[in-house]
């Protein structure tokens, strides 16, 4: 069924700065004369839950806004069997997501290799061909073979206010924004899972020091080689399968599409919404949450034509917060974190969770094979 897509203000063309991308990236296709040239995926309907943040907050403040409660029961439902919901009436305003992607544009369009050398004196650190960074924001080292179809800007959020962004009031900066967003979310989540707030290990479990946002550029990739081998299916990803790390991701995608998330082994297309955040619950969510809510399985298809940007908010426990739950052993987000890259190192993806996971038999650590 075809179903209508608003347009948001942000343009997305066929990039022609070729130069721009890493190399392995410069391929070029001209899109079909009709102009119809999104996925397939991005003209489906789509049953991702919404929920109005609005009625987050109102609840918040133990105010009587009865038709605010199925909306609150509708939260649950969304952590509980998706791991991912729109946020609508979100309060973030347009013209400031449009900046950060304007701004991230702007750098992505220098050539590679300025790119390459540029931030050695910024906050700012650039990456291609995996999403995979250690702390201090270097790349995780790919075979060539399985490069993931993406580059991408991080800036930790204590450090965003270094960037040239538009000056904005003081309360409307982009990072306090976000990590208020995030701590309102937060908090209408553990009202729905009864958590005690005032228990002194929840109080950490969102922390704006360790926070990040990043910004990605999801090249096109149309290889006719590639495409008649699987059958003109495009087979490069610019995110393999994964779920985050984070307590949660705040996502602001463009209109190109590609976001997929997995509910009862079923794929489904996150369709871009003007005005609409994406959450996703990542890995720390799901450990505080004794496993009711879930961690979300997503990855990102690259268009064949156009290239893609999106800009995500990365929220994360503080460093030393302990995370104590009955599924898992207590452990730190930067035990967490270590373990995640000692794995990606050795195995060459992540095992997450499990690696902390109580066993039935034992409290030891689950073995990843
Ligand atoms: O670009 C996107 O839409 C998703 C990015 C993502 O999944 C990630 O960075 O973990
Ligand atoms: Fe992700």
């Amino acid at each position: 069924m075809k179903t209508t897509t608003t347009t948001t203000t942000t343009t997305t063309t066929t990039n022609n700065n070729l130069e721009s991308y890493p190399p392995p990236f410069r391929l070029r296709k001209t899109p079909p004369a009709d102009g119809d040239d999104l996925t397939e995926s991005t003209k489906q309907d789509c049953p991702i839950p919404v929920i109005d943040f609005q009625c987050l907050i109102r609840d918040n403040k133990e105010e009587d806004y009865k038709n605010c409660d199925d909306k609150k029961k509708k939260l649950g439902e969304a952590c509980r069997d998706w791991g991912v919901f729109r946020l609508v009436n979100h309060g973030v305003p347009p013209d400031l997501l449009n900046k950060v992607q304007d701004f991230a544009r702007e750098i992505f369009s220098l050539p590679f290799e300025t790119k390459q050398g540029l931030f050695t004196t910024t906050p700012l650190s650039y990456f291609w061909g995996t999403p995979a960074l250690t702390p201090s924001g270097a790349a995780l080292s790919r075979s060539p073979q399985n490069i993931n179809w993406v580059e991408g800007l991080n800036v930790p959020l204590t450090q965003l206010s270094q960037l040239q962004l538009q000056p904005q009031p003081h309360d409307q900066h982009p990072s306090l924004i976000s990590f208020r967003l995030a701590t309102a979310i937060f908090e209408a989540m553990s009202k729905e899972l009864n958590m005690d707030l005032t228990d002194e290990y929840s109080k950490p479990h969102l922390s704006e020091s360790t926070g990040f946002i990043r910004v990605y550029r999801y090249p096109p990739n149309s290889d006719e080689e590639e495409e008649e081998e699987e059958g003109g299916e495009n087979t490069a990803w610019g995110m393999d399968v994964h779920t985050d790390s984070s307590v949660l991701s705040i996502l602001n995608q463009d209109q190109v599409g590609g976001l997929e998330v997995l509910k009862d082994d079923q794929w489904f297309t996150v369709k871009p919404v003007s005005n609409t955040l994406v959450v996703n619950l990542g890995d720390m969510m799901q450990a505080i949450s004794n496993d009711e809510y879930k961690s979300v399985k997503h990855r990102v298809k690259v268009n064949r034509y156009k290239e893609r940007v999106s800009t995500c908010y990365f929220v994360f426990p503080g460093e030393g917060s302990v995370i104590k739950s009955s599924k898992y052993k207590p452990f730190t987000y930067s035990d967490f974190r270590a373990q995640v890259q000692q794995d990606v190192k050795a195995l060459g993806y992540k095992v997450g969770l499990e690696r902390f996971k109580i066993t039935s038999t034992s409290n030891t650590i689950t073995e990843a094979c």
